[in-house]
């Protein structure tokens, strides 16, 4: 394990969760924890730190308040936000995360130059948007979380349709990580043969819907915040994926340039993680329902970041 320094703003249970697995996984030398809440910093350092002397993994973590002492970070991942209650949609917390991602940026930016930045915070598509604005930085260094994740439902809802083995499962989930997410059914595998070709129609338009409330019926059954180990080991692999250059394909939110026909847009995509951050973006070949279900995706995440720039020039 290199000199190599992941920042995590927002301490409580994504980012509380993201550090324990990543400080499990021991492939950062330092985590740096920061959240306006400078008493359960301290408690996740003392407690995470305490639980990885158990297992002897290496990584130090570090509780910090003032901007200045959150530095030098090669990643920096934003959980800190408002999660959504019962009966409330994501994009409800367009206003109040939009506002706690302008109080954090700017340091985030001055103190961690060369960061890439992890957005985790909902609505997520909007946030990165949000985030890539007020950074000024390069698309490939501002990247959202989420398609990991709704993928990893999607493969939990087919392996509960087919009680097949966890790891022959693979799913593909792409758009905005809102009600509109586009999951790629003939993409979406079964030891390589695609679930159009072993499930029934019914069976596969329940996964669909199941993977689209997904977050929601955590929400529902938790009633005081929404999911947080899958979100967090999602974000975690991304991390190792920046960190360790390894080029794998995920899919991750980014501002598209002309990529899928559209443009000032961020949107879940297939993209190469490496050391740069987004090094690509894959263009898949989508057919013409899959295109339409990610036009009106794309629809929904422009009316968000419509009303930020409208926000915008009424200051
Ligand atoms: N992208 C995804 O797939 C995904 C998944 C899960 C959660 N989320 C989102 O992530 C966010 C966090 O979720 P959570 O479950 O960890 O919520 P949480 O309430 O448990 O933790 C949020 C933390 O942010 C902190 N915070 C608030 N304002 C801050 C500021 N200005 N500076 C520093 N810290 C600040 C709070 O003190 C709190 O500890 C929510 O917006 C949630 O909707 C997104
Ligand atoms: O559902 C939420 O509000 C949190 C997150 O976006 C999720 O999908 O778990």
């Amino acid at each position: 394990m290199s000199n190599k320094r992941v920042g995590i703003i927002g301490v409580g249970n994504v980012g509380a969760t993201l550090t324990y697995t990543l400080a499990l996984k021991d492939i950062c030398s330092e985590i740096l924890l920061k959240d306006i809440n400078e008493n359960l910093t301290k408690a996740m350092m003392l407690d995470i730190s305490q639980a990885t002397f158990v297992t002897k993994q290496k990584t130090k973590i570090v509780a910090t308040h003032k901007s200045e002492d959150f530095f030098d970070c090669d990643i920096v991942v934003i959980t800190a936000g408002v999660p959504r209650k019962p009966g409330m949609s994501r994009d409800n917390l367009l206003n109040i995360n939009a506002n706690i991602m302008e109080s954090i940026i700017p340091d985030v930016i001055l103190y961690n130059p060369s960061a890439i930045i992890i957005i985790v915070s909902n609505p997520l598509d909007a946030m990165v948007y949000k985030a890539l604005e007020i950074s000024k930085l390069p698309r490939n260094r501002v990247i959202g979380m989420a398609g990991i994740l709704d993928s990893s439902r999607m493969s939990h809802y087919i392996y509960e349709k087919l009680n097949s083995k966890k790891d022959e499962i693979e799913s593909f989930v792409l758009g905005g990580h809102g009600n509109e997410m586009v999951p790629l059914i003939n993409i979406s595998k079964v030891l390589n043969t695609s679930i159009n070709e072993i499930l029934s129609s019914e069976d596969i338009d329940s996964i669909i819907e199941d993977t689209k409330k997904g977050g929601a019926s955590i929400v529902d059954l938790l009633k005081t915040g929404s999911a947080y180990f899958a979100p967090a080991n999602s974000t975690a692999l991304m991390i190792e994926a920046i960190l360790n250059d390894t080029k794998e394909i995920y899919p991750c939110s980014v501002l598209l340039n002309k990529e899928y026909g559209f443009e000032d847009v961020v949107a879940g995509v297939p993209v190469i993680l490496g050391r740069k951050g987004v090094e690509e973006i894959v263009e898949f070949d989508l057919n013409e329902s899959q295109k339409a279900q990610f036009n009106s995706s794309i629809n929904a995440i422009i009316e968000l970041i419509n009303v930020l720039k409208e926000k915008k020039k009424k200051i």
